[in-house]
């Protein structure tokens, strides 16, 4: 059996296909204009660059031939402006053609992350200098057309603008199915002598959302913590997936509508250490596939995971997150549909605007001014109260 301690080298890195061919399933795209490869991470977009340009140029003419810039490159305006124009401007000599590489005469610009490239001291914006990176990359590539091709990788094509886009043959990477991960992970863990049974394999591709990166580092950790045995519950343990368990009892606790027990759900969630936005996410699979819920209160609970989601993202508090997003589950699944309660305040505000709407027809403008100002004054607060009432009967307590 291989060792599995010895080699401290990433399997993403070890396993990384040297070879078109290898890479798995992605066989559109292998075959050279500029190009733009877009789609989820770890489903070999800059593998498959890289790879070209290995095959391309072979070991001896890479360096030349081959700029690799990434998200943790200087890669501002300026690096635009002069590294990559200086190195597209030197033209390629005529008679480097190896044996077994076809080296064709033109050089490679491999723009790792382009959705994130930053206008020097600006990186906090992220729309104009995105843009203006991009902009001033449709010059150069159009001026040193006939000896450089751009590789752009990004997550997001919608964040590459058009001109750079149309300029290029686009693919679209996909995430890799259950099968194709299955039989990568198969041939590695063959490789350094692992037993995975066929429960261990399906929850790997499952928990890895056809992301083949994150599937081989979640193999290795387990390997690294568990040895060359590896089961279902090891793989979940190192992968940071909350156990389905864990997502129910909370399900379990919304359903009750008692409000102390939810509480205490989301305690002992925040206090195990799990992230609250894999919580959000499996949260989320749950309901969407939750019969006991109707398509509105799906939408409406979405809708929360969502602003949730971003709240954390932006660094909001992991406990009051959880804490809204179960309060609205419980209002979802509560007898009394929020939607009444909505729908009353709503119809409050609006019989007082028609109301107002009536009052005023023929009223002066001074007057109909004060008018508006009182019912505003009057009905804003009424239906807020009112709306607060029904949380107050419900639960308790206003969220
Ligand atoms: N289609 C694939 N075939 C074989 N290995 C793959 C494939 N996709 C990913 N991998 C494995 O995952 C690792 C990461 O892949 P890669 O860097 O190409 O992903 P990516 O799509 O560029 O992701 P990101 O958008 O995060 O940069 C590779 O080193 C390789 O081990």
């Amino acid at each position: 059996m291989a060792p599995i301690l010895q080699s401290t080298q990433p399997w993403v890195e070890k396993y990384r296909p040297k070879q078109v061919k290898d890479v798995a399933h992605q066989d559109e795209v292998v075959r050279c204009p500029h190009m733009l490869f877009y789609g989820p991470p770890g489903t070999g977009k800059t593998t498959t660059a890289l790879a070209i340009a290995h095959q391309l140029f072979g070991p001896e003419l890479y360096k030349s031939r081959v700029l690799e810039l990434n998200a943790s490159d200087d890669r501002g305006i300026n690096v635009v402006r002069t590294k990559i124009k200086d190195f597209a401007a030197v033209a390629v000599g005529t008679n480097q053609r190896k044996s077994g590489y076809p080296c064709p005469p033109f050089k490679i610009i491999v723009l790792d992350e382009a959705d994130s490239m930053t206008e020097d001291a600006q990186f906090y914006d992220f729309t104009p200098s995105t843009t203006a990176v991009q902009n001033a990359l449709r010059r150069t590539m159009e001026t040193y057309s006939k000896v450089t091709r751009f590789f752009f990788i990004c997550n997001y094509v919608s964040r590459i603008i058009e001109p750079l886009a149309s300029r290029c043959a686009k693919f679209r990477f996909k995430p890799l199915s259950e099968e194709i991960m299955s039989s990568r992970i198969l041939y590695i863990s063959q490789e350094e002598g692992l037993c995975l049974d066929a429960e261990a394999l399906s929850t790997l591709s499952s928990i890895s959302h056809g992301d083949l990166r994150r599937a081989i580092t979640y193999l290795q950790s387990a390997a690294r913590l568990f040895g060359s045995s590896i089961s279902s519950e090891n793989l979940i343990s190192v992968s940071g997936v909350v156990p389905a368990k864990v997502v129910e009892e909370l399900l379990k606790a919304c359903k009750s509508g008692n409000f102390d027990l939810a509480n205490k759900e989301v305690n002992n969630f925040i206090a195990e250490g799990y992230p609250a936005s894999q919580m959000l996410t499996q949260l989320f699979e749950s309901i969407v596939e939750d019969n006991d819920l109707s398509d509105e209160q799906k939408a409406r609970i979405s809708k929360k995971l969502g602003e949730a989601d971003k709240c954390l993202v932006d660094g909001a508090d992991e406990y009051l997150q959880l804490l809204d997003v179960v309060s609205n589950t419980m209002k979802a699944f509560s007898n009394m549909p929020e939607t009444f309660a909505y729908k009353f305040s709503v119809g409050v505000l609006g019989f007082l605007v028609w109301a107002h709407h009536m009052f005023t027809v023929g009223l002066d403008v001074d007057t109909s001014a004060y008018f508006t100002a009182a019912t505003m004054i009057i009905a804003v607060p009424t239906g807020i109260k009112i709306f607060s009432w029904f949380d107050k009967i419900r639960f308790g307590v206003r969220f």
